[in-house]
């Protein structure tokens, strides 16, 4: 009796259940703990939102729809494209006469939009229209006209159910600037504070240059200068749009140049040999970029002849260029101020187009070689050309000559592009699944979903965390059980010695 009271004086708790519910506490913690690890870093089912941004250029309009986390909407979140439609037809600068058709167009894109998007989140989704070159030249000509076509596009626009923010004009500043935006967002430049990538645009009626220069900061030529704040550090970007410099604006003023006598034939050497379509002189003249100089006497049409000549036809195209004067301490043409060109360059619309086209996206194969590979196919013939390409757009394969020669001419001769930067050049369409171009740029200054300062991150990403609570927990818990064994452990054994 007197020895069981001494036993239960030194060991008061009965030690081997203790240990047990110990055990079976810190069993059901790390069980617990490994539950909620695993459950939080489980993918919940991504909800996105959405942006819509069409592209209303000179040649044709596209329907671009963006996408990027919902939760994530303080700025880090990546943009990305999730969706692009080509409306049907042609620019809506086309339908200045039949202004309600330039709303009718949009519809089927819109269609798909619709469809695209969720509905519940139709109501918040931005929608904005830009129109560039063909709009502006329209807008010169006849304002009215052009205000007519905005407000048929707006009325089909209002319509829809997302949430229609505007329709404007882009200014060929804004248009260069928001492509250099969408090249460096897409390639991570501009969130890392990387060196960026320059943009060379080419479309059917003007064409922009863009980029970082340490010898430009805008004092020389204000007009070309853009300064950004973007994820904490400053941008000053030279860029440069030229209205009239888009490919089938410069086909026009070349072929102006040859019709300047009002001849009845013309012996292009821009196109191929045996090419022969009959024109009209009106419509070549139709545009404001070559209205000016149509001959008075100029017949109804004129017969338009290839004649596959390379040289020659770099001469033609080498013409519309003005490199005679300028004000500044250096230029590009037409008198326009130029830095001296500086870093990667991406390459994009119809510069890709046409590129990718005749085979020569490689610009590590030196200039002359991507110029003699240029020289034998505008001197291949028109039948050969058509019999080797029996499924491409005839109008498009009529100019890959031309269009070839003139963007060889407008990097090298224009933008002073050399022999050794040439490589510099990337010809690119899209970026991680987006296509290259002002649109994505545009939403995302509108959205202001690019801060001008770095965003806090967290030092840590969640499922980091989440994992170091979980490991100090577990070695805590098994901290614990070691102390608690070495304190009880003994006793038990002791115990078994009294009993
Ligand atoms: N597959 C192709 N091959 C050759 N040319 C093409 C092809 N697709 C489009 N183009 C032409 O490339 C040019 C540029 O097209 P893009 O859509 O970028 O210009 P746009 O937006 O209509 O013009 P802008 O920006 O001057 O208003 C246009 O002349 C267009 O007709």
């Amino acid at each position: 009796m007197s020895a069981q009271r001494e036993m239960k004086e030194k060991n008061p708790w009965p030690t081997p259940v203790t240990i047990i519910i110990i055990i079976v506490i810190g069993v059901i913690a790390i069980v617990a703990l490994v539950t909620v690890a695993v459950l939080q870093n489980k993918s919940v089912p991504q909800k996105y939102k959405y942006g819509i941004v069409l592209d209303a250029g000179s040649s044709h309009t596209a329907l671009y729809i963006y996408q990027w986390p919902a939760e994530k909407d303080n700025n880090t979140g990546r943009v990305e494209q999730t969706h692009s439609c080509k409306v049907k037809g042609k620019g809506i600068s086309s339908y200045a006469s039949e202004p309600w058709k330039a709303g009718e167009s949009l519809k089927e894109c819109m269609g798909e939009a619709e469809n695209t998007v969720p509905k519940e989140r139709a109501h918040e989704t931005p929608l904005y229209l830009g129109a560039t070159a063909g709009m502006r030249l329209l807008d010169i000509v006849n304002s009215s006209a052009s205000k007519n076509v905005f407000q048929a596009v707006e009325k089909a626009l209002q319509n829809s159910p997302f949430s229609y923010q505007g329709a404007r004009i882009l200014s060929g500043q804004e248009e260069g600037a928001f492509g250099w935006v969408t090249v460096n967002y897409l390639d991570d430049r501009l969130k890392q504070g990387l060196k960026t990538t320059g943009a060379l645009d080419l479309g059917g009626a003007s064409t922009q240059i863009s980029f970082i220069s340490d010898n430009f900061d805008g004092s020389e030529s204000p007009i070309n200068s853009v300064n950004f704040r973007l994820y904490g550090n400053d941008y000053n970007l030279y860029t440069h749009s030229f209205l009239c410099y888009g490919k089938d604006q410069v086909l026009k003023m070349v072929l102006a140049n040859q019709t300047q006598s009002g001849a009845t034939t013309v012996l292009d050497p821009c196109f191929h040999s045996g090419y022969n379509e009959t024109k009209n002189y009106s419509v070549l003249y139709d545009s404001p970029c070559v209205s000016g100089r149509k001959p008075q006497e100029a017949p109804e049409k004129f017969d338009h002849i290839g004649k596959g000549n390379f040289q020659e036809c770099q001469k033609a195209v080498k013409s519309v260029f003005n490199f005679t004067f300028c004000k500044h301490s250096r230029c590009s043409f037409n008198g326009v101020f130029q830095p001296p060109l500086q870093g990667p360059f991406g390459a994009f619309s119809a510069y890709y187009f046409v590129m990718n086209f005749l085979n020569l996206t490689d610009t590590s194969m030196p200039l002359e070689t991507v110029k003699q590979k240029l020289s034998q196919y505008c001197g291949t013939s028109w039948d050969k050309i058509k019999r080797q390409h029996p499924t491409v757009n005839v109008k498009y394969l009529a100019e890959y000559c031309f269009s070839g020669t003139y963007i060889l001419t407008l990097l090298t001769e224009g933008y002073d592009f050399t022999a050794e930067t040439y490589s510099n050049i990337k010809f690119i369409k899209k970026i991680k699944g987006s296509d290259a171009g002002w649109t994505l740029g545009y939403m995302l200054n509108l959205t202001n979903m690019i801060p001008a300062e770095a965003p806090d991150s967290p030092p840590l990403p969640h499922a980091g965390y989440v994992s170091i609570v979980t490991l100090m927990t577990i070695l805590l818990i098994g901290l614990l059980l070691f102390v608690a064994l070495r304190i009880f452990w003994p006793r038990c054994s002791k115990k078994t010695q009294i009993v």
